[in-house]
C-alpha cells in the first residue's frame, strides 16, 4: 500500500497555478498585498488541478498517540502514562485540541499507534474501529491501530523494526484515506507522546545532516542537566545506527517513533489524494521531512501551520523550503498551531471564490 500510495503521488498542475496567479493579478486589490495568502492559494490550485481550488472544509485533525522507549534515558520531565491519560482527555473532549478544534469546525480523530499503558476507563471498549470518516467537531473519535506498545530504546536498539516502521506508515495513509473518504476538504496533523521531541530531534538532524545541538530543544520544557542529556542522547542515536536519509523507512525505523512514522504517512496519503495537509509542530515537521524523502512531490500537499518554539522545527522546515503562517511561541503539540492556522488557509481559497475582479466591479487601475 505504501507503494501505490507514493505512485500516486504528482506534481502540481502548473495550468491551475497559472491561472491562479492571473486571478490573484484580477482581484479588487493591489497585487500582491495579500502577502503570502496570495502564493498559498496559487499552491493549492495547483494540489487541487483546479482554479480556484475548493474550500479546505470541512477540516479534520488526526492525533496519532505513541510512547518511546527512550523515556528510560530520563528526556523528559514527565511520567510515561500522561500519553494514555491525555488520550483520555482528548476523547472527553477536555484537551486544547478540543478548543481549538471546537472553535475551528474541524473533527477529532484520535489515533492510538503505540500507547504503552492501557487507556484509563478503557476507551478501547468503545471505539468502533471499522467506523469510517471523522465524528462531528463535538465528539472525538478513537481509532486503535497499535502497532506496538511504544518503541524500543533507540540509544540501545532500533526503535523499530522495518516492519513495525511500514505498519504505522501505512497505519497514516489508512487514517488519511478514510478522512477523505468521509468529506474532509483539509486534513491537520496532531500529536501525543511523551518524549516524542527526542526521536524529531534525531529525525531532523538525520534528514537534514544539522548537528545535534542545533535540532534538539526543550520539550516539554527540561531543565539544563536534561537538555544536555537530551542533545547526548540524540548524537548518541545517530552515530549508533548512522541513518541513511535516502532510506526513510530505515530511518523512521532506526530513530523515529510510531506517531512520527504514522503522520509521514497521512502526509503521503493527503498527498495522493491532492487534499492540503496543514502540518502542527516539530513532531510533524520531522514526519514531513520523511514523507518527501519517500515522495518529494509530496511537499506541495504541506501547509506549515506555525513555527514551534523547537529549534528543529525550523531547520525542517527550511529544508523542506516551507514558510510558517503563524509563529506564537507554540509547543503544545496535539494540532493546536494547525488548528489556530486553518482560517488563514481558509481565507487563502476565499479570496479566489468570492472576491470581484476590476472588470466585474468597475473599479479602475492603477
Ligand atoms: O508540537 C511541538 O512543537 C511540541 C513541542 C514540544 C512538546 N510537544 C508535546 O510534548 C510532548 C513531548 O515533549 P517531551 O518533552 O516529553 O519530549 C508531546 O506530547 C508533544 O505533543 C510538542
Ligand atoms: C499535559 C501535557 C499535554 C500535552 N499535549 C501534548 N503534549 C503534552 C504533554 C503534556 C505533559
Amino acid at each position: 500500500m505504501l507503494e501505490t500510495t507514493l505512485a500516486a503521488i504528482r506534481p502540481p498542475d502548473a495550468e491551475a497555478m497559472t491561472a491562479a496567479r492571473d486571478l490573484q493579478g484580477r482581484l479588487t486589490k493591489p497585487a500582491g498585498s495579500l502577502g503570502a495568502l496570495e502564493e498559498l492559494s496559487v499552491r493549492l490550485a495547483g494540489l487541487a488541478g483546479a482554479c480556484p481550488p475548493p474550500l479546505p472544509e470541512p477540516a479534520a485533525v488526526a492525533v496519532f498517540a505513541g510512547d518511546h522507549g527512550v523515556h528510560a534515558q530520563r528526556v523528559t520531565p514527565w511520567p510515561q502514562e500522561v500519553t494514555a491519560q491525555m488520550v483520555a482527555n482528548f476523547l472527553a473532549g477536555g484537551a486544547v485540541v478540543n478548543a481549538f478544534a471546537r472553535q475551528a469546525g474541524a473533527s477529532v480523530t484520535v489515533v492510538d499507534v503505540g500507547v504503552a499503558t492501557p487507556l484509563p476507563g478503557d476507551p478501547t471498549a468503545a471505539a468502533d474501529p471499522a467506523a469510517e470518516g471523522p465524528s462531528g467537531p463535538g465528539t472525538p473519535r478513537l481509532i486503535v491501530a497499535k502497532v506496538r506498545a511504544g518503541t524500543r530504546d533507540l540509544t540501545v536498539t532500533a526503535a523499530l523494526t522495518r516492519d513495525e516502521a511500514r505498519a504505522a506508515v501505512e497505519t497514516g495513509i489508512t487514517v488519511a484515506g478514510r478522512l477523505v473518504d468521509a468529506g474532509a476538504g483539509i486534513l491537520l496533523t496532531g500529536d501525543m507522546g511523551i518524549g516524542n521531541t527526542t526521536p524529531a530531534a534525531a529525525l531532523i538532524a538525520a534528514f537534514t545532516g544539522v548537528d545535534a545541538a542545533e535540532v534538539t530543544g526543550r520539550g516539554t520544557g527540561v531543565d539544563d542537566e536534561t537538555y544536555q542529556r537530551k542533545i547526548g542522547v540524540v548524537r548518541a542515536a545517530l552515530r549508533r545506527h548512522a541513518p541513511d536519509p535516502a532510506d526513510p523507512l530505515g530511518v523512521l525505523a532506526a530513530v523515529g517513533g510510531l506517531e512520527h512514522a504514522a503522520l509521514a504517512g497521512f502526509v503521503l496519503g493527503a498527498a495522493a489524494r491532492r487534499v492540503p495537509v496543514l502540518l502542527d509542530g516539530v513532531i510533524a515537521v520531522s514526519a514531513a521531512l520523511a514523507a518527501a524523502a519517500f515522495a518529494p512531490d509530496a511537499v506541495a500537499a504541506m501547509v506549515a501551520g506555525h513555527r514551534s518554539a523547537e529549534p528543529g522545527a525550523g531547520v525542517a522546515l527550511r529544508h523542506l523550503g516551507l514558510d510558517p503562517l503563524i509563529d506564537l511561541g507554540l509547543r503544545l503539540g496535539e494540532g493546536t498551531g494547525a488548528l489556530l492556522a486553518l482560517p488563514v488557509v481558509t481565507g487563502a481559497v476565499r479570496v479566489l471564490h468570492e472576491v470581484a475582479t476590476f472588470d466585474s466591479a468597475g473599479v479602475a487601475e492603477k
